[in-house]
């Protein structure tokens, strides 16, 4: 059974321990109308999401829902084939949608991948660095001299992923856990205002989970964050508000309390796992 599943069946459908969605002055980012389409097949249809400044939303829903091709087109890695993505940066109001991928990471929207992608021959300090430095070749950022400032400020990134004491140690030594923390530090140096992490504690301990949630409650204080996510556990502790998909469409929003009491939802997380047990009971 998956986790939400659990979760659902649970007695413990006590209030979740989440933070409520802060309102802002206005949504940071907008998506209407979404549709994407791969050869056809239309993985996402018609979906809307709006994030306001300082959220932490957790974006979930079954295997193939879309939530990770929602990613893909929030960031530009994907182009919707109808729909816009405004995005109210630094900069006015602008359509993503038609935005290059480097471009949109310019604008403050950063993104994160499942498997971390930091330098393992480099110290934690120097993936900080060459973080801090996108637009320079890996060899002049570490050959040119880093200016107080920016020393300053991997200063208090490393303090703030917890990696402080390992700053000279080499990535590829880290644990999973640790690894995904940097990944997240170097992210942060680019001073995104919406940050899209996919399954960021997939293999991560307890213990590291935690952590990690910790992190990104700091990290909401001055930025957005939007998380695809499994872990029904994570989720509930976490999320300020939570954005469930089903079959590339926007299925329910709302609290985790109020998305595990949807029936819709229960359906499309515990519907199969029934019919299975019909199934099973007529064996
Ligand atoms: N590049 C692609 N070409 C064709 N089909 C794709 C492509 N990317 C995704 N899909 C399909 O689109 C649907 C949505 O995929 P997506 O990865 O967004 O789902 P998901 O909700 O993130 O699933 P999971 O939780 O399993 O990662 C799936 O049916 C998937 O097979």
């Amino acid at each position: 059974m998956n986790n939400l599943a659990n979760h659902l069946e649970s007695s413990s459908l006590s209030p979740p321990a989440s933070i409520p969605g802060k309102a802002g002055p206005g949504a940071v980012l907008s998506c209407e109308n979404i549709t994407v389409s791969f050869d056809g097949f239309r993985a996402v249809q018609g979906m809307d999401l709006e994030l306001q400044p300082g959220e932490l939303r957790f974006l979930i829903g079954p295997n193939g829902a879309g939530k990770t091709t929602m990613l893909d087109v929030l960031c530009g890695k994907v182009k919707p084939s109808s729909g816009k993505v405004i995005f109210r940066g630094r900069a006015n109001a602008v359509d993503v949608s038609k935005r290059r991928e480097h471009e949109i990471a310019r604008l403050g929207i950063g993104r994160k991948f499942q498997t971390p992608s930091v330098f393992p021959g480099l110290t934690v300090d120097e993936n900080l660095e060459i973080a801090m430095s996108q637009n320079r070749g890996v060899w002049a950022v570490l050959r040119a001299k880093t200016s107080k400032f920016d020393r300053m400020r991997i200063e208090a990134n490393l303090e703030l992923i917890g990696l402080a004491d390992k700053k000279r140690l080499r990535a590829g030594l880290l644990s999973h856990g640790e690894k995904q923390w940097l990944e997240i530090g170097m992210l942060l140096l680019q001073e995104p205002e919406v940050l899209l992490l996919d399954e960021p504690v997939a293999g991560m301990t307890d213990r590291e989970t935690e952590k990690t949630g910790e992190l990104l409650r700091q990290i909401v204080r001055k930025r957005t964050v939007v998380v695809v996510e499994h872990d029904m556990e994570f989720v509930r502790r976490f999320a300020s508000r939570v954005t469930v998909m089903h079959e590339g469409k926007l299925l329910k929003e709302g609290t985790m309390e109020e998305v595990q009491r949807d029936e819709r939802v229960a359906e499309v997380y515990l519907g199969r796992r029934r019919d299975a047990d019909a199934v099973g009971s007529t064996a």
